[in-house]
């Protein structure tokens, strides 16, 4: 039997790795704070709980405004957008910063990690502010669907996030599984020029771990396939993402050198990343 000093309010038994009777496996007990921590970052970095956006749902553009934006010129709507899009980066940085190790990296990986990985988290995200009963995305307040974004002359681009969106809806995942399968989005080995992969690798392997744990405890290890197919598609986004900003780039370039996001540029063009915007 445990010794008394061992059982702690409901007949709860405290955590030592001496003890034969304990019933945490120190790797078991580590995979669920470790599952705690960055559920609770996702939550803490995700702008508006499910709640707020469930009741937000059917809150839509009306035709004038949806007018309103198609009138924008394309540099307009372009600088509208990269706006949205930084600060929701901002939010995965945050979210990143919070990944337990993620501080414990070196600078340069850390840079090359969001460089390579933010928007795919933000694209990821976006399935929490989708409506898939009339496509509709939440943006500036409102439910928008692709028309909205007219202006911005990336038609496939758009169709694309929303066939994204749609798609991870599919997967109704929870925040738990959203919030690790984010992790894992960021903490990728096979990103270009890391210094520490092996220090990468360590962190990978935890997270992918807490992953497969929990999906097993859901009974639902279906998913983690069909999760690790989404990388692709994600990584397929975001290179016809910087390709359309290029092309914008080449027709504004000084709406892109002077009026956009510096974070926005140092994540998306070849600018050399600066550590103060991080
Ligand atoms: C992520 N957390 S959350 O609480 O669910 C949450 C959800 C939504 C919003 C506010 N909407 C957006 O930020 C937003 C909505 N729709 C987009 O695109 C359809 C956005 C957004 C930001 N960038 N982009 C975007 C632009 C161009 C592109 F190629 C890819 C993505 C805030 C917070």
């Amino acid at each position: 039997q445990p010794s008394p000093d061992q059982t702690i309010g409901m007949g709860i038994r405290s955590y030592d790795p001496e003890d034969p009777y304990c019933p945490y496996r120190p790797s078991l007990l580590h995979i669920e704070e470790l599952c705690d921590s960055i559920v609770r970052s996702h939550r803490d970095t995700s702008q508006f709980r499910l709640e707020e956006l469930q009741a937000l749902r059917w809150k839509l553009f009306s035709r004038e405004e949806i007018h309103a934006y198609q009138s924008k010129s394309v540099d307009e709507m372009w600088q509208h957008c990269a706006v949205r899009l930084t600060e929701a980066v901002q939010y995965v940085v945050e979210f990143a910063k919070r990944i337990p190790g993620f501080r414990g990296l070196g600078q340069n990986d850390q840079i090359t990690l969001l460089k390579t990985g933010s928007m795919e988290v933000v694209l990821v995200r976006m399935s929490r502010c989708f409506n898939t009963e009339n496509s509709t995305v939440f943006f500036d307040g409102k439910f928008a669907s692709t028309e909205l974004f007219k202006s911005l002359g990336c038609g496939d681009l758009m169709v694309a996030v929303f066939d994204f969106a749609h798609s991870m809806c599919a997967l109704r995942l929870t925040e738990l599984q959203m919030a690790l399968f984010s992790s894992l989005v960021l903490i990728n080995t096979d990103r270009p020029c890391l210094e520490d992969r092996g220090r990468v690798h360590r962190m990978r392997k935890d997270l992918e771990g807490c992953l497969s744990h929990m999906l097993r405890r859901d009974n639902q290890e279906s998913l983690q396939h069909k999760l690790y197919q989404k990388v692709s598609v994600l990584q397929s986004l975001c290179s016809l993402h910087v390709e359309k900003l290029h092309w914008f780039s080449q027709l504004y370039p000084l709406t892109v050198h002077s009026v956009f996001p510096p974070l926005y540029k140092e994540l998306f063009t070849s600018d050399l990343p600066s550590v103060d915007s991080l």
